[in-house]
């Protein structure tokens, strides 16, 4: 029997209408609706019974904690029917990693949720929505994504919501893990998986939005040479309940700017240590950041690390427990 599955549109370049055909920057993405974008694809009722919806028409630059929460409430309700297989949720691919993460870490269900989108518009020679759409729907209905938690198809790979990346501007491929590789590909249309992701997640977490209306204010600042940490005091000033600092390397922070976070972190404000650079942990390194009670990233990247940090303030403030989250999660 062909499974049922969902499909929930945010809008994004897979949505996205130019002047010509030649265009691939410089158009208003979210301008199609799900209809014509299923219409588009009329392969994808040969191998699931497939039902849209939408859900907001934007470009993902403008995604919202709001538009959060009604994702993450929308797949509970559909993932708790007994008719429905799985979610597929059409979405921007420049804030598809954070989506994703969020969803990963608050949907409750083991049922397959897979995020796609593409790169040129649907208007495009060449648009490359049509193969992802078709791609991510026969992942979410395969048995073997049942468990893996979020996931991401683009391309032809499978990555996990966690560790997924967008790497390039423009390019196709552009959705890389670069710390820890793809969970599997899709070759001439069959999804094949070869590991899954151990860190916690959907079914298995702890997290919860249930009745949550707005999310912490997490601001995440980014390390430059001469960076004296004004803006730690700009993010203090403005509510910041956490802080994601973008250092440099392994977490570096510049001597200025430590002082104004370790100020900010006794202040009771969470901060935690990623990175800028584009790969790679980032671990507890020097002596001082510990004991400011600085937290690390672990390979999570400042957009993701932010997503986390906020859920974990929803449940506390407590600096072992948040270095806890960043280990598990
Ligand atoms: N390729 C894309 O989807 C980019 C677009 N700006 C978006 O994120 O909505």
């Amino acid at each position: 029997m062909k499974k049922h599955i969902y499909i929930l549109a945010t809008g994004g370049t897979i949505a996205g209408k130019a002047a010509s055909e030649a265009a691939t920057t410089g158009y208003e993405a979210g301008a199609i609706g799900i209809a014509d974008l299923l219409a588009a694809v009329p392969e994808l009722r040969q191998y699931a019974d497939v039902e849209g919806e939408q859900i907001a028409s934007i470009d993902s630059k403008d995604m919202t904690s709001a538009i959060w929460l009604r994702l993450a409430a929308r797949c509970k309700e559909l993932l708790a029917r007994e008719d429905v297989d799985g979610v597929v949720i059409t979405h921007g691919t420049d804030t598809m990693e954070e989506t994703a993460y969020f969803l990963h870490l608050t949907v409750h269900s083991a049922k397959p949720i897979v995020l796609t989108g593409a790169m040129r518009p649907a208007t495009a020679l060449s648009a490359d929505g049509p193969m992802n759409l078709l791609q991510a729907v026969r992942v979410a209905a395969t048995d073997e994504a049942v468990g893996q938690g979020v996931l991401i198809v683009l391309d032809g790979t499978i990555e996990s919501a966690r560790d997924a990346v967008k790497m390039h501007t423009t390019a196709l491929d552009t959705f890389q893990s670069p710390e820890v590789g793809a969970l599997g590909s899709v070759h001439d249309g069959e999804p094949v998986f070869y590991r899954g992701p151990l860190r916690r997640h959907t079914a298995q977490s702890t997290f919860s939005v249930e009745g949550v209306i707005e999310l912490p204010r997490v601001a995440i600042l980014y390390a430059h040479a001469d960076d004296d940490g004004f803006l730690v005091e700009a993010a203090v000033q403005s509510g910041c309940q956490g802080i994601v600092y973008a250092g440099m390397g392994n977490g570096s922070i510049p001597a200025r700017a430590e002082a104004a976070l370790a100020r900010a972190a006794a202040e009771g404000v969470a901060v935690v240590r990623s990175t800028r650079s584009a790969a790679g942990r980032v671990t507890r390194a020097e002596a001082s950041y510990e004991a400011n009670g600085f937290i690390a990233s672990d390979t999570l990247n400042p957009a993701k690390a932010r997503v986390l940090l906020q859920l974990t303030l929803l449940q506390t403030d407590d600096t072992a427990a948040i270095r806890k989250m960043f280990k598990i999660y």
